[in-house]
């Protein structure tokens, strides 16, 4: 990276970032190492972190206008899914977690609908960020996707709805809040509720009874920043008074991630010729091995 191009990272981390409380500008320091720290612990301990007032406070209105100006570019799928996003299967009984459907209704604004000066696009690819992020989850380093519409998206939940139970494909996801909703809209979780090897549908399925003994809630202000591994996790967003806006940054462990056809079909409502010819690569692959 020429020196140049680091200063530009830089200038641009000065201008979002609330640096007072989170040193992103000084990685060799103390502060630095003591804050992520802080936050691994927090991940180790229930895979949720909460960074109060990451983005600058001069910033917040400015942040909240620039998604609720792309808000209304939002792609809706209305449908029902279970808490796996999996097909309906016979085999288990009724009423068991695998089949239980719930009522889905948000709609996203893929990334290249929302504009390169924006807040949010300068900040998921931010150089810096990044490495502050991977730090966090104590990884050598994280990628953006190479998906042209996926990768950084805003969910837009309208006024009352939810967002229902589920588990993450992901490994980890960074949110950013950008409208809080007028009130309602927790982010609620069952921290490793489910581990490798073990389901645990006897505790999934007494939460979406409604039984919320297990379940934590956290309320997000607009700029306020969330990482979390939702693989083992189950969570949902409360149901929303008002209009619920967040911006959802992905980044991969690995180079190339790009989605596949069907569910980037059923997301956005539209592919790109880069998410068929990845899905043809894929197949070839297969073939040859
Ligand atoms: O909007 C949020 O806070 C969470 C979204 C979420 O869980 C997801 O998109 O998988
Ligand atoms: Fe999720």
């Amino acid at each position: 990276m020429g020196l140049q191009q680091k200063r530009q990272d830089m200038a641009t981390l000065e201008d979002i970032v609330n640096l007072e409380c989170y040193p992103l500008n000084a990685p060799d320091s103390e502060k630095y190492r003591e804050c992520v720290e802080r936050i691994s612990r927090q991940l180790d301990e229930d895979g949720c972190a909460h960074f109060a007032r990451f983005i600058r406070s001069d910033l917040i209105e400015r942040l909240r206008e620039e998604s609720e100006e792309v808000a209304p570019k939002a792609h809706y799928h209305s449908n029902k899914v279970t808490p796996y996003a999996t097909a309906d299967d016979d085999a288990y009984p009724e009423d068991h977690p695998m089949r239980r459907f719930q009522a889905f209704s948000n709609g996203f604004v893929a990334k290249d609908l929302i504009d390169e000066d924006k807040l949010v696009q300068r900040l998921y690819r931010n150089p810096i960020f990044q490495q502050f992020i991977a730090d966090c989850l104590q990884e050598e380093r994280i990628y953006e996707y190479a998906d042209p519409i996926a990768g950084l998206v805003i969910n837009v939940m309208p006024e009352n709805t939810t967002l229902p139970w589920h588990f993450d494909t992901n490994e980890f996801i960074v949110s950013l809040m950008t409208r809080r909703p007028e009130s309602g809209g927790d982010f609620q979780y069952a921290p490793n509720i489910r581990t490798p090897g073990h389901e645990n549908f006897e505790e999934v399925q007494r939460i979406l009874d409604g039984d919320h003994g297990k379940v934590k809630s956290l309320t997000l202000n607009t700029g306020d920043l969330q990482l979390f591994k939702g693989r083992y996790s189950m969570h949902r967003v409360a149901p929303t008074q008002g209009q619920r806006l967040c911006a959802l940054l992905g980044y991969a462990k690995e180079p190339g991630m790009i989605g596949r056809v069907k569910r980037t079909q059923d997301v956005y409502g539209r592919v790109t010729q880069a998410h068929i010819d990845a899905e043809n690569a894929q197949r070839e692959d297969s073939l040859a091995g």
